[in-house]
Order: C-alpha cells, then structure tokens, then sequence
C-alpha cells in the first residue's frame, strides 16, 4: 500500500493554461489534478473518478457558465465546490451557495493559501467524535447521559468509582469530564481539586452534573475547579449542546497548546511525551517500537541562498507529507526548527526505516519553489528501536547518534542506530 495518497483535484475553467501551471505547482505537494474546459468531459470524468474537491472558475467552461454546470455537478459529486473568483457581491455569493458551492477563493489564487484550505477540508474529515468521561455513581444517571450523548454521535465511558479518574483520564484522554456532585466514597469537587494539581490535566473541562440548583454551592464547586454545572434532568437538546460546546473549545485550545503555528504538528513537548506514553505502552505489552529523527540537510544553505519564507515553505512541505503518511496524526512532530520526530509504532529498526526511507525519496521527489524557478531539497534520518530497559530519551539519543552518522556519510539518507 503506498503510504502517501495523493489528493486528486478537477479544475473546472476555459483557462487551461493557467490552471495547469497551479495544478503543476500543486504536485510538488502531493496533489494530483485534472482541468475541464468542456462540461461532458467533466461529467465523464466524475462518473469515473471523484476528486476530493472541485475548484471551479466563476466563467464555468467554454460551453456552459458555473451557474448553468452546478445542478449536474452536485448530482455526482456531494464534496466541496470552490468558486474562484475576481470579487463578487453579497448577493451572486449567495445564489452560488444556494447552487451548491461551498467556498469562494479569489485570484490571483496564492498557492500556499489553497493547500492551507486544502489541508483543513482535509482535518474537517478527520474530525474525531468527542469523548466524554462521566463519574457517576447512579446508573440511572449514568445510562440517561451516556444514552443521550452516543446518540448524538460522542463516544462516552462511564465510570461508577471516583477514586479510579485519574487513571482512566491518562487512559482515555477525554475531551470533557462530567462528574457527579455527590458520591458514597467522595465529593466531586474534591475530585476536581485532585485533578487540577496535575500539570497535564489543569485545562480540562470538568462539568458538574448534579440535582443541586442552589447558586451558592454551585458556585462553591466551581471555585474548587470546575468549569460549568449541569441540572441532571435538564432537556437532552441541551445536554448535548453543552457538552459539544464545552469539548470544542477545549479541543480548539488544546491544539493551540499543543501543536507547532508553522506545520501543525505536535509540537516539542507535545511528540516528546506522546513518545513516552508509547515507550511505556512497549514496554509493557512488549510491542515493537522504533524511533526517527529526521532533519531537512543544509538547511541554512536554504533560508541563506532563498530567503526565510521559501525555507518555512520547505518545512511546511515536508510536515505535510509526513503528516499525511503516518497512520496516527501524534505520530509526528516537529522536535526543532528543521528537526522531525517520527513514532513508528509496532515497527521493527528495519521497517522503520525502509518507511523512513520512502518518505526521504517522496521528499526528494517534491520540487520546491523560489522566486527563479524549482529546487530539490533532501533530509537525512536516523532510526533507533526500542530495547528492554531504554527510556524514551534513550530512543531519542540513539536515533539522534543515527542521524549526526547519516550526516556524516555525505547526507540525504537514512541512518541505523547500533543495537545495544
Ligand atoms: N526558515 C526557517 N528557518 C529555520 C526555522 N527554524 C530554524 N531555522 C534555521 O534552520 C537552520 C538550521 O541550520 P543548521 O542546524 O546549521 O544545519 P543545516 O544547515 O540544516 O545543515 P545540516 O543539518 O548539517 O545538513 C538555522 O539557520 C536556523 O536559523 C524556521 O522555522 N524557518
């Protein structure tokens, strides 16, 4: 199975020429494309192959506007139509969505803010059901939300033993935590004290789910780490609406925290520690686990011959191939400026790097652009596995020595940490 898959995209336009230059452009980041100027060539082509997304020009094709194309094209394709367009009014905008346009772009159109555009359809797709831990002691209560909430499509663990959250929060990584006021063996808001002096969870919601509506004590518990506080038989509509409301503006925060600005990686300290959940994870189950480390070569040489941002478009080019080629979006990270770490979990030192491998030859593969025409740039890895007794900064060591070894060899390859 290739491990990157190509997006492939259809351009709809009487301008050939200048879609198939974008389109040329486009590749070097891993995007296949096809332009349409005749409108039964379009429909061919749909009934054959469906793109992950349209981009039509606001002319249409030679032989028919936009306006006149998009009932037959929203037949056969039910992804994203962008329109791009020169600038128009409120008004066309608006018969256009009616027409089943989802988005406008406006010429000229800069490449790098397509695929930006490109990369988020793509993580709108990814979107995971948000997970709701529920510390209840009721089953009553337990079986009402966690009916309500997996109906609305939240995937929800109920837990009757508040003495085991903290566990099961590391385990199950919620995205919001509704727990019970008042339990046998404790108070909930004791529990929230609890959780709060953990570095790793002082952001996550905690909403008290209680049959207690005196402000004053819900304002008490509120003050002892909670963020909300929810009447048990309230209306299920709003049940599920706080709670979704609550989990995503965690999660927008979250990925804020965690996540690199430039690639939208994890970030440093974020794909050290999802390395160490998943050495501890091999550990004890005895999984395979191998590590790289890679770095884009002379890197310097870049931003000094082509300028600062063609070398952020590098990083961002690689980030996006690697994000798209690990199976598990906190596989990958970005460990320093033009540093990559890579979690290859259940992978042998071998298959680690032969994968490793394959992304530095696809890298190779990616023409990158600067203002006089196209270049190559190379990257060099280092690949360590996980032995009995290593510790994640170990790994990082050993995959880091691979890597200082591949540099010296002459570069642009990949590098194997000696067994212990
Ligand atoms: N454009 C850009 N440059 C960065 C970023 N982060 C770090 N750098 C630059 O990356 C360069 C890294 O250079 P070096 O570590 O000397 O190594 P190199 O030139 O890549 O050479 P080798 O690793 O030996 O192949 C430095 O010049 C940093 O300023 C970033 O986010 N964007």
């Amino acid at each position: 199975m290739p491990i990157f898959t190509k997006k492939l995209i259809y351009f709809v336009t009487p301008n050939l020429d200048g879609f198939n230059e974008l389109g040329r452009q486009l590749q070097f980041f891993g995007f296949e494309y096809q332009v349409f100027d005749r409108n039964s060539a379009l429909l061919a082509a749909l009934y054959t192959e469906k793109p992950c997304i349209v981009v039509m020009d606001e002319v249409g094709m030679t032989d028919s506007t936009a306006i006149q194309c998009l009932p037959l094209l929203t037949k056969l394709f039910n992804g994203p139509i962008f329109l791009a367009n020169f600038g128009i009014d409120i008004g066309k905008q608006l018969e256009y969505l009616r027409s089943g346009v989802s988005d406008f772009i406006s010429y000229p159109i800069n490449l790098q803010t397509l695929i930006d555009r490109l990369d988020q359809l793509e993580e709108h797709e990814h979107i995971q059901p948000y997970k709701v831990l529920l510390v209840d002691d009721s089953d009553t209560v337990a079986k009402w939300a966690s009916t309500v909430l997996s109906g609305a499509g939240m995937v929800v663990k109920h837990l009757a033993d508040p003495l085991k959250v903290i566990g099961w929060l590391e385990r199950f990584n919620p995205d919001i935590l509704l727990l019970d006021v008042y339990m046998p063996q404790c108070q909930g808001d004791e529990i929230a004290k609890l959780i709060r002096q953990r570095a790793q969870f002082d952001s996550i919601p905690i909403v008290f789910l209680s049959t207690e509506t005196h402000r004053g004590k819900q304002l008490m518990a509120r003050s002892m780490g909670g963020d909300d506080f929810l009447v048990k038989n309230m209306d299920a509509d709003e049940l599920v609406a706080a709670v979704s409301i609550t989990a995503e503006r965690y999660r927008t925060l979250r990925r804020w925290m965690t996540r690199d600005s430039l690639t939208g990686l994890l970030n440093h300290t974020n794909v050290v520690e999802s390395l160490a959940r998943e050495v501890a994870r091999a550990h004890k189950e005895s999984r395979q686990l191998s590590y790289a480390m890679v770095d884009i070569d002379h890197f310097k040489l870049i931003n000094d011959q082509y300028g600062h941002s063609v070398g952020d478009r590098v990083i961002k080019s690689l980030s996006r191939l690697l994000k798209q080629s690990m199976p598990n979006p906190d596989a990958v990270g970005r460990y320093g400026g033009e540093e990559f770490a890579l979690i290859w979990t259940d992978h042998t030192q071998i298959r680690a790097a032969q994968r490793t491998d394959e992304l530095r030859v696809l890298f190779n593969g990616l023409a990158q652009s600067n203002a006089d025409g196209h270049f190559v740039a190379t990257f060099s890895a280092g690949v360590a596995q996980l032995e009995d007794g290593m510790s994640a900064q170990d790994l990082i060591d050993a995959a880091d020595q691979a890597l200082y070894q591949a540099k010296a060899a002459g570069r642009n390859q990949v590098g194997l940490a000696p067994k212990r």
